[in-house]
């Protein structure tokens, strides 16, 4: 059987006393894309950084293409594109000249000024590196990893501080890969990345995997009505008015703060759920705004399983 695109198995990456991936496993199917989604320091850089070959893992096995990245670091070059975090483009250079120096070291580039017109960097295709704006210098670092058509891409966080359009424009030619066979293994901590783009979520912390699946496996299991109201309401009070195992969570305070009932299975709610909380809101005065039953989002998952606090 064809390995996936990337296995790593119990994966261990220190740096002096910061254990930053603590045996962490996944595995990523060619042709598809895959998030590795966490909270700030949870060690998604460190990984793909390991599966590039620019780190070498403490313990555990990583291998890309069933290949190993350091011993076959040379044999992987040319299959594997690679946008790193910090860009990996010289500072000097100037943009149209490094994408065509770098789709010259491959066999059958993609034509270089059709990637920048792609990404809206003909402008700026004599500029210098370090003189393009934040997005231009993120999308340079892009199209540097896909212009020589990798089987696989790895983006470290591709969309980090781009403008809405760019954002779009990224997901747009992320799609395009992976319905041209391109595997991807991006990192990103956005949950509508992950959802809009990934066939399978790993949800990492602390170095560990700590769920993974399809966005519809990991969200899809349970419902919760959902409305926002600004003024006082009692919890409590509510949820005495509700079926048998319900329950009731406020999230966030003052004019943000959102009510969640879960409903009595693990189904989520019905339609007695939502006639019991309406009338108790009738009855107390209380204007539910926003009333709705929704599938519990990946960032609802992601909250639970990571916590709410935040990271440095
Ligand atoms: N070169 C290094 N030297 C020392 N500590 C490091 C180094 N690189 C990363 N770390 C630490 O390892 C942990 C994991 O970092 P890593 O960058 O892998 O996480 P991340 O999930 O990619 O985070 P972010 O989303 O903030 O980039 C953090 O505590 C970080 O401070």
């Amino acid at each position: 059987m064809e390995s996936p695109a990337v296995e790593v198995v119990d994966l261990v990456k220190r740096y002096g006393p910061t254990t930053a991936v603590a045996g962490l496993s996944f595995s990523a199917a060619r042709g598809a894309v895959t998030a590795l989604l966490g909270p700030n320091g949870a060690g998604k850089t460190s990984t793909v950084e390991t599966c590039e070959g620019f780190r070498r893992a403490d313990s555990g096995r990583v291998r890309v293409l069933g290949l190993d990245p350091v011993a076959d670091a040379a044999a992987l070059k040319p299959r594997v594109g690679v946008m790193p975090q910090s860009g990996g483009v010289p500072t000097g250079a100037r943009a149209g000249e490094w994408l065509r120096l770098v789709a010259a070291f491959h066999a059958r580039p993609v034509p270089p000024d059709l990637l920048l017109e792609r990404l809206g960097l003909v402008s700026a295709a004599a500029t210098p590196f370090r003189r393009l704006s934040g997005g231009q210098q993120q999308r340079l670092s892009l199209a540097a990893a896909v212009v020589g058509r990798p089987e696989l891409v790895f983006l470290d966080e591709p969309t980090a501080g781009l403008d809405p359009q760019a954002r779009r424009a990224t997901w747009d030619l992320i799609a395009e890969l992976r319905r041209s066979g391109v595997g991807v293994v991006l990192t990103t901590h956005h949950m509508d990345e992950a959802e809009h783009l990934a066939d399978h979520v790993v949800i990492i912390d602390h170095g560990r995997v700590v769920a993974q699946g399809g966005v519809a496996e990991l969200t899809d299991s349970r419902q919760e009505l959902v409305f926002t109201w600004a003024g006082p309401l009692d919890t409590a009070a509510l949820a005495a008015a509700l079926p048998p195992g319900a329950s009731v969570e406020r999230r966030g305070e003052g004019a943000a703060a959102e009510y969640a009932v879960a409903g009595e299975s693990p189904a989520g709610v019905g339609p007695e759920v939502v006639a019991a909380v309406s009338t108790w809101c009738a009855a107390n005065g209380v204007l539910p705004e926003g009333l709705r039953v929704r599938r519990r989002g990946l960032e609802d998952v992601f909250l639970e399983l990571t916590g709410r606090d935040l990271r440095d």
